[in-house]
């Protein structure tokens, strides 16, 4: 794993949009993997900054999201369908048909996790995934435990994972207590993978991430046998490694 340095969060989202920029415009067909929470939000701004002043364009980019929670309407201002139109696709030129999220609301789950992950094949794989990580080591909502050769699956969210995510609904019981997410093993066939963190709350799950052993404990922790994965997080998130 390359590890990359940055003095705070603004220099974070700058070193990975530039380096997202420079891959979509290399390939203009690029297949994004995105992510949401709070950590990738500054790399999208930086994007929208990079899209309206150089005019970079995402007009054949395909998007992927890594997860969305069950039960919540794609218009709700709590479902990261809405968050990603908010932060991101609203306001680049990037066609809507283009950016695949799981729904949350399909009838039958399974069928939608199938869907799903039938959708990531036939796009040949995620080209660059961006990841954020949870204290717990999850990544997209792969929680503790998950086995490394799960593909898109409903998982039933911990109560820390609610709790931490609390912050975005008006109490925690509003958090929904389930979600689609991709498997272990459709996020490491990503091609490329850059992870994020920012602040001294991500530190003790970066340092176990870089120090730690391979352990479906600790979800993240495959990442160490993947051959093109970059950590891009800022001086707090770094101070126990
Ligand atoms: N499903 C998302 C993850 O994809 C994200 O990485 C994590 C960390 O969020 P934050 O960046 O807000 O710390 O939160 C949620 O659980």
């Amino acid at each position: 794993m390359n590890i990359i340095k940055a003095e705070n969060y603004d220099e974070m989202s700058h070193m990975a949009a530039r380096k997202i920029i420079e891959k979509v415009r290399i390939n203009p067909k690029i297949t994004l993997g995105l992510a949401t929470g709070s950590t990738p939000i500054g790399v999208y701004k930086k994007l929208i900054e990079d899209h309206k002043t150089n005019g970079t364009t995402y007009k054949q980019v395909t998007t992927v999201n890594l997860d969305e929670y069950s039960g919540i309407d794609r218009n709700d201002p709590n479902s990261y369908h809405y968050f990603m139109c908010e932060q991101l696709f609203n306001h680049i030129d990037i066609p809507h048909e283009q950016t695949y999220i799981p729904d949350g609301m399909a009838k039958d789950l399974q069928l939608e996790c199938s869907r799903f992950e039938s959708v990531v094949q036939k796009l040949g794989g995620v080209d660059v995934q961006l990841l954020g990580i949870g204290h717990n080591g999850h990544i997209g909502f792969n929680e503790p435990g998950t086995s490394f050769k799960s593909r898109t699956h409903v998982v039933a969210l911990t109560e820390s994972t609610r709790k931490a995510n609390a912050r975005f609904f008006p109490s925690i019981e509003d958090v929904p207590a389930h979600a689609i997410t991709m498997g272990i093993a459709t996020i490491m066939e990503s091609k490329e993978i850059i992870l994020l963190a920012s602040g001294t709350s991500k530190a003790e799950a970066i340092a176990r991430l870089v120090n730690g052993e391979v352990n479906e404990d600790f979800p993240a922790s495959l990442l160490k046998l993947h051959n093109n994965v970059t950590i891009i997080a800022d001086k707090d998130a770094l101070q126990l490694v």
